[in-house]
């Protein structure tokens, strides 16, 4: 995979959503980890960022990036889960302006022939604007296992997000 767009290089950011990671108390191996991946299939990673499990925070990042930075892939790892404080799943799906299941869906199935703990991720995967939004669990282990599964198919789920009217149909 490219990842470009008429050769230019897609434009990635990285939420990290971490109370710890937030506060100093636990390196974020997570973000860098996801960085790397994108990187490495053509993807411009341009913002980085770790935030507490806030609402209004995940929100704000988001949206700024977004609407006014025009990402075009946003990726969060962290908070999807069923502890008191996850709320990743509900700030993504307030600011999404349509949901992607199957995305979801497919990363929760596959990662379910992995590990029973799968089934426990809320995460989810919308749109806003132009900017396509995926939710990843917080462990290293499993924000890199759910990346792979959508990997193959963001470039094309991003070019057609962004109004490419070319037919998609195989014979
Ligand atoms: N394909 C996979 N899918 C899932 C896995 C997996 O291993 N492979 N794990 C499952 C588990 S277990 C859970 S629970 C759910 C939901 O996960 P969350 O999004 O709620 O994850 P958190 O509670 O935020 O974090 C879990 C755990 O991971 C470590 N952690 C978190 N953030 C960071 C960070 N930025 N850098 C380093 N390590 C981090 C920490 O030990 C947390 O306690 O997802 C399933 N899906
Ligand atoms: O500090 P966090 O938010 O990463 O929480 P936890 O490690 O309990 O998932």
């Amino acid at each position: 995979m490219k990842a470009t767009k008429s050769s230019i290089k897609l434009r990635a950011g990285i939420l990290t959503v971490s109370d710890r990671s937030s506060q100093g108390l636990r390196e974020d191996t997570s973000g860098p980890e996801l960085e790397q991946i994108l990187r490495s299939r053509g993807f411009q990673t341009e913002w980085t960022a770790v935030v507490p499990d806030e609402e209004k925070s995940i929100q704000e990042m988001l949206v700024t990036w977004a609407d006014q930075y025009q990402a075009d892939l946003i990726l969060t790892t962290g908070g999807t889960g069923l502890s008191p404080r996850d709320v990743t799943p509900e700030a993504t799906s307030a600011i999404c302006h349509r949901l992607v299941p199957g995305m979801a869906e497919a990363m929760r199935a596959e990662s379910l022939k992995k590990t029973p703990h799968a089934m426990i991720s809320r995460a989810v995967a919308g749109v806003r604007g132009r900017t396509l939004i995926i939710n990843l669990p917080g462990s290293p282990r499993g924000a890199r296992e759910n990346l792979e599964v959508v990997l193959p198919a963001l470039e094309h789920a991003i070019s057609k997000l962004q109004g490419d009217p070319s037919e998609c149909a195989t014979p």
